[in-house]
């Protein structure tokens, strides 16, 4: 089973995006965890209306653990003995984490045994991206500045958590989809 790859990053960064257009270069389809999410439970906003940011976390986590839990269940046949080994082959999983995805240990530790991508990006590259956003609940009322406050607090987590780091400034989707496509193959997966 090749190692999974995960986007990270702030909001609007672009990893759903990205992701899709990189999940398409590599043959397979992009498990957004957000998306997975808000399929089990509801939109985002009703989520934390009903269960606050914890409980948001909580099914964030889950839907962390059921995209990875195909490759762990592989890379353990593979070290089993009398087991043959799955084929090599076929299209590494591509995961969207939620922005929020690396405050938790237990989620870093999992992103952590993939290839973790780390979409850089700014303020004035996304102020366009969020300004009317209803879809993002810890923007509030003032997206830009909320943004920027988280980003802030978490800059150091997505660093520490990255295999690697795109500045995706000045970039379109497609061009940053290669730019991981051809650092992921450089790097031997
Ligand atoms: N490199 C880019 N250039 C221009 N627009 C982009 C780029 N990347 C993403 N976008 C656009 O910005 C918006 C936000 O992108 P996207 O939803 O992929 O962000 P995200 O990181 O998944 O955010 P979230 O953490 O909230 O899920 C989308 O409309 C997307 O099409
Ligand atoms: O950065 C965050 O905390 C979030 C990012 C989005 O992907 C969603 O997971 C949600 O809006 C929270
Ligand atoms: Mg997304």
């Amino acid at each position: 089973m090749s190692t999974p790859i995960f986007l990270i990053g702030p909001m609007a960064s672009g990893k759903s995006a990205v992701g899709a257009i990189l999940a398409r270069l590599l043959g397979t389809t992009l498990i957004d965890t957000d998306a997975r999410v808000v399929a089990a439970h509801g939109t985002i906003p009703e989520i934390f209306a009903a269960h606050g940011e914890a409980g948001f976390r909580r099914f964030e986590s889950q839907a962390l653990a059921d995209a990875v839990r195909p490759h762990a269940k592989a890379a353990h046949a593979k070290a089993a003995p009398g087991i043959p080994a799955p084929a090599d082959r076929c299209a590494p999983a591509v995961v969207a984490t939620g922005g929020g995805s690396v405050l938790a240990a237990g989620n870093r530790d999992l992103i952590a045994t993939g290839f973790a991508v780390y979409l850089l990006t700014d303020a004035a590259t996304v102020g366009p991206r969020i300004g009317a956003d209803t879809t993002r609940p810890l923007l509030g009322a003032t997206p830009l500045e909320s943004w920027s406050r988280i980003f802030a607090e978490r800059s150091e987590l997505y660093e520490a958590t990255a295999t690697l780091r795109i500045d995706t400034r000045g970039r379109t989707a497609a061009q940053i989809a290669e730019a991981i496509l051809t650092a992921y193959r450089d790097a031997g997966h």
